[in-house]
């Protein structure tokens, strides 16, 4: 095949799914603007790789997604015999996301955390705990270390009798030190848990959630077998500086349909009014910091979110 017949390809993929990429620019609070991407540099030869690698950059995808995508693309190919423009990949095998031990696998959670409560301080987790949040996550940012594990164990007993599920951010061993449920890590925790320590959280039953930016860090996660997988941001964030941009709505229905094999929370910018569509993605659980953190009344916001979350399962 030419580089005339790549190139129509890439545009027959672009024009199939661009209506669902690239047309998310309302200009409200959720809008989600997806700048075409240079075209990263081709890791090999084959048409369906090297168009869906092009169409994928001009649809908004970071270089690492859209290499991961180009060559999902390329084995639903191979596996189908055809380039089926209309099929965006969704199936695990074409990741390279089969065949993983579930011996090796981190401790289950339920499938739905639902309303997930994202929490500066153990106070705030006991709060929520007891407003009926179902999933509440200490994420206590500080360098003292006698603070953080004072917190931890703050907020370890603030969730006792409530029934909640306490996750803690970052801190691995104070969580592991004070028996919490579980432990969230983002993607740059990843790099500096060595594998021994990832194998003491293993086997000491604690849940072990990560956090995750698109396709590429998908494929990464998977390689951990964690207990979640969060995927974010959906929508912009102003409660930290993001390394990625906001992913919408298309590419969370799309990421739901690939990783549906673990329980999925979506986060990122998500006010009430949004958690319809976003539950219509198929998530289980929708954590949310600024939602409670600076509503008015945090207890009739948590009530509000929780009924959003009835209506919506
Ligand atoms: C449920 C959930 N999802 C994502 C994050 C972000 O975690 P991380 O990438 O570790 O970033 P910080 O929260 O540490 O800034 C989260 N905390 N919870
Ligand atoms: C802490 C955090 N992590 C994100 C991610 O995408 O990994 S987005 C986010 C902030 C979520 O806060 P709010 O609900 O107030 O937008
Ligand atoms: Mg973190």
């Amino acid at each position: 095949m030419d580089s005339a017949e790549i190139q129509a390809l890439a545009q027959a993929l672009i024009h199939q799914h661009g209506a669902a990429f690239g047309a998310q620019l309302h200009h409200d609070a959720n809008s989600v603007e997806l700048t075409p991407q240079p075209v990263p540099p081709a890791l090999r030869g084959e048409p369906a790789y090297l168009a869906a690698l092009e169409a994928c950059s001009a649809l908004g995808f970071i270089a690492v997604d859209a290499e991961t995508l180009a060559q999902a693309w390329q084995r639903q190919s191979e596996r189908s015999n055809q380039f089926d423009v209309t099929h965006w990949p969704d199936e695990p095998r074409d990741f390279g996301l089969s065949g993983a031990d579930p011996a090796q696998a981190f401790a289950h959670c339920p499938r739905n955390l639902g309303l997930y409560g994202v929490l500066p301080t153990a106070e705030w987790v006991g709060r929520m705990a007891r407003a009926g949040v179902p999933t509440v996550q200490l994420r206590f940012k500080s360098d003292d270390k006698a603070a953080v594990a004072r917190e931890i164990k703050a907020a370890v007993d603030a969730v006792k009798d409530t029934g909640a599920h306490l996750f803690i951010n970052d801190h691995w061993q104070g969580a592991l030190d004070a028996g919490a449920y579980g432990i969230h890590v983002g993607q740059e925790d990843l790099d500096v848990i060595g594998h021994r320590d990832l194998e003491t959280i293993r086997t000491s039953g604690t849940r072990f959630g990560v956090s995750t930016h698109g396709y590429a860090e998908m494929v990464r996660a998977h390689a951990v077998q964690p207990s979640y997988i969060a995927l974010g941001a959906v929508f912009p964030t102003t409660l930290k500086k993001m390394a990625t941009a906001p992913q919408g709505l298309a590419r969370l229905a799309a990421y739901v349909r690939l990783m549906k094999q673990y329980p999925l929370v979506a986060i990122g910018g998500i006010s009430e009014d949004m958690f319809p569509a976003v539950r219509a993605t198929g998530v289980g659980s929708v954590a949310v910091v600024r939602a409670l953190v600076n509503a008015p009344d945090p207890e009739a916001a948590a009530k509000h979110l929780l009924e959003r979350m009835q209506a919506t399962a």
